[in-house]
């Protein structure tokens, strides 16, 4: 966590969250020294407390000020620290679910600042709140204080007995709540699938007994926080008054004076609640561990390289060498091997879940093989790992940003107006652009393009790039035969070397591809359309 704030900002702010904490035992002293002034009945002594009382309170108020905003400065510094950090982090490459994700960086971080972060300065107030009222308590007259504490304890330990409770109803409620998520989730993805097949009718009684069980947890759980409520005020009051009973039989009885009196009430109760505090914050810290665990083992995974160098690799060939993957137990290729020279167009083919796709991510060397070996070679001879960056890709879900067309393309990086129109001419989209221009903001997923001209798009990127390594999964899948036929022109007629997914190759584009590949029963072999 420290790599996250400032060592003088922590520091500064744990200093005025103790002078903070010196707030309610100021009160608690202030409250009893009204008493000992009349008691006192010393108009210079009045005039005298009252104008440091003033003072002091001011400096407390001010301190809290401070407090306050020392406390935002760090938070602030925690969420940017974090944020950047995940932002880089190999994290964002991990398996696993985007949603997830989404959540660990939205909800989860949230849970963090709050649970943890800013609990752990309440802990210290309510520390430095115990530790003062108990020494000002004891200090004023011992043994009354040991009433009160009795006392007091009994009535805040007996609503403990409806915690239980409390918890099983909140626990009810945000499982009722995690289920109205996941339905609305589902219903506002697939709104239109749901008026094709006029399924709308089940989904709204779905819908609507999810949200009964969710208000009707919601409302459970409040009843069960006010009956617990109730059942604390009616211990509070009733049992806060017979310690008052003790003490006032001891000022009548001059043992004590009224302003000890005083004090030992006041500062009892303020023992008690800080008890309760601390309690309290450290179940909202523990709850926050399992989260700042995950933190902490995404803080120890490497970051990414980040490089501004454009990687264009010259190389003569790629090849596997006996390659052979499995995912945990199950074998998916076994003992492949392929060449693909500089410039060649190869097709693979083969039934669904055959492995074709996990071909592709062993030659571009995001998976790794567990046998044999995949090399790039160089015009010089030299042979080299494959890496991510050397190859362009088109899928069938293509990869469109919320960004404008420029972007699309781009990504970021500057290229000059030149070879963006160079590249949007090679990939066919010179009527796109002329149509929108490149600053047109294309909508989330693309929803606001074509099939063809999203693939066009992953096209023109690839030759902006210089990216003359292509994988394509199934990237026309999606596309009517005549645009799909359109696209295969382009790529099969460009320079570029493709190793290329897909079931539906039309005859006439068949032999233009240099080879193609079969892949079955985890066997690669090459396949003839001849
Ligand atoms: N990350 C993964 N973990 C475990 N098994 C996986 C993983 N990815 C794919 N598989 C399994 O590996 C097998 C091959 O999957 P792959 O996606 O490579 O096949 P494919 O031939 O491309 O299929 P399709 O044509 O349907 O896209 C399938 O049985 C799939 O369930």
């Amino acid at each position: 966590m420290k790599k996250y704030f400032e060592r003088k900002s922590i520091l500064f702010c744990l200093i005025l969250t103790v002078i903070v904490g010196l707030d309610t035992p100021f009160s608690t002293w202030t409250y009893s020294q009204i008493f000992a002034m009349v008691e006192a009945a010393d108009k210079r002594r009045v005039v005298v407390e009252i104008s440091l009382i003033v003072l002091v309170t001011i400096l407390l108020t001010f301190a809290r000020y401070l407090y306050e905003r020392t406390l935002n400065w760090n938070i602030y510094l925690f969420n940017r620290n974090v944020r950047s950090d995940l932002l880089s982090s190999n994290f964002v490459r991990q398996q696993g679910s985007v949603s997830d994700k989404l959540s660990f960086v939205t909800n989860d971080l949230e849970l963090v600042e709050n649970n943890y972060v800013k609990e752990i300065f309440k802990l210290i107030t309510s520390i430095v709140n115990l530790l003062l009222c108990l020494v000002m308590a004891l200090n004023a007259n011992f043994l009354l204080t040991l009433v009160f504490m009795c006392f007091s304890v009994i009535s805040a330990v007996a609503p403990r007995i409806m915690a239980k409770r409390v918890m099983l109803s909140s626990e009810a409620w945000s499982a009722s709540v995690s289920k109205y998520t996941g339905f609305m989730s589902d219903y506002l993805k697939h709104i239109d699938l749901i008026l094709h097949y006029n399924a709308m009718p089940f989904f709204l009684l779905k819908g609507k007994k999810a949200i009964t069980d969710t208000a009707t947890a919601k409302q459970k759980r409040e009843n069960t926080i006010a009956m617990s409520n109730l059942l604390a005020g009616i211990l509070a009051y009733s049992l806060s008054y017979l310690p008052i009973g003790i003490g006032i039989l001891f000022v009548l009885d001059h043992r004590l004076p009224l302003s000890s009196f005083i004090m030992v009430q006041y500062s009892s109760t303020w023992v008690v609640n800080s008890i309760l505090a601390i309690n309290q914050s450290m179940t909202t810290i523990n709850s926050a561990k399992p989260l700042l665990g995950k933190l902490e083992k995404i803080k120890k995974l490497p970051q990414s390289e980040v490089s501004d160098q454009l990687t264009t690799i010259d190389f003569k060939e790629l090849y596997l060498d006996d390659v052979t993957f499995s995912y945990q137990d199950k074998a998916v290729v076994q003992h492949a091997n392929l060449v693909v020279r500089r410039g060649e167009k190869i097709l693979l083919t083969g039934r669904s879940g055959q492995g074709k796709s996990t071909l592709l991510k062993l030659i571009a060397y995001v998976l790794k093989p567990e046998q044999g070996k995949v090399e790039l070679v160089r015009q010089d001879g030299t042979a080299i790992a494959p890496e991510p960056d050397y190859f362009g890709e088109v899928t069938q879900d293509s990869n469109i940003f919320h960004d404008t067309l420029r972007f699309n393309l781009t990504l970021g990086r500057s290229f000059s107006e030149q070879e963006l129109a160079n590249a949007v001419q090679k990939a066919g989209l010179t009527p796109l652009v002329d149509k929108i221009g490149l600053d047109a903001v294309i909508k989330e997923d693309g929803t606001n393009l074509s099939g063809g001209e999203k693939k066009r798009i992953e096209l023109a990127r690839a030759f902006l790039y210089n990216r003359n390594f292509l994988l394509i999964d199934e990237g026309t899948a999606s596309l009517d035969p005549q645009t799909a036929h359109e696209i295969h022109e382009l790529i099969l007629g460009s320079n570029l070397t493709v190793v290329e997914i897909d079931h539906h190759i039309p005859e006439d584009l068949q032999n233009k591809f240099t080879r193609a590949y079969k892949l079955e029963n985890n066997q690669l072999s090459m396949i003839s359309y001849n």
